[in-house]
């Protein structure tokens, strides 16, 4: 598939839904390029991969920059170990220190952030890179997959965590190896990605 940042012609003026435009206007009221020609980064953490999958297909599909966000100590690799120790940095808010930070961030105008679902809201080190980062002004568009329980009050917290930022719909998708296309393509329409 092409993303829509090498095809920006594709999209005219007239078949954007009035919220997309909102989305992206600016405070200072001067006339902002489309949502889909700004320069978008997907950053994510994935345990298991399962998020990291989605994290991929987005990005082939709305191009800019992909990032790993991995936490400074590895997690175990015995899952029933991790999911403890998850559950204790949940209730407790602990920010795990990341490995790598994003460089350039402030280039970014549009950041998909993704996350595993952990106890009901995002995992820590997705905590940790929206309490760190400067996200005043810019556009978050949050995508989650989750073992059956659904997206609890991950959305809320990011929010929390990023006050100054718009967020936009949450993309919530049960964490499989293969993702239904359309389900992607429907999200990222609604979102201002769409054809
Ligand atoms: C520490 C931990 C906590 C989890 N908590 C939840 C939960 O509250 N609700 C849920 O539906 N799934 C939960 N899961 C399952 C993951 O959200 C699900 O498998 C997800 O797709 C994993 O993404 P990943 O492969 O990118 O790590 C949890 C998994 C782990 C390891």
């Amino acid at each position: 598939t092409v993303g829509i940042l090498q095809k920006p012609d594709a999209v005219s003026e007239t078949s954007k839904a009035p919220q997309q435009t909102a989305a992206v206007s600016s405070q200072k009221g001067e006339k902002t390029p489309s949502i889909q020609k700004k320069k978008a980064l997907v950053v994510y953490f994935s345990y298991t991969g399962n998020t990291r999958i989605l994290a991929e297909q987005i990005r082939q599909n709305v191009g800019g920059d992909i990032f790993e966000l991995q936490p400074a100590t590895p997690y175990s690799t015995d899952y029933a170990t991790v999911e403890k120790q998850g559950k204790q940095e949940v209730e407790s808010g602990y920010k795990p220190p990341l490995k790598a930070k994003v460089e350039n961030l402030a280039s970014y105008d549009v950041i998909f952030v993704g996350t595993p679902i952990w106890w009901y809201t995002i995992a820590p080190p997705v905590a940790t890179f929206l309490a760190e980062s400067d996200l005043a002004g810019k556009t978050i568009i949050p995508f989650c997959t989750h073992g059956g329980y659904g997206a609890g009050h991950n959305l809320e917290d990011i929010k929390k965590l990023a006050p100054k930022a718009q967020v936009l719909d949450e993309l919530v998708l049960r964490g499989n190896s293969k993702y239904e296309q359309k389900d992607i393509f429907a999200w990222l329409s609604k979102v201002g990605f769409g054809e």
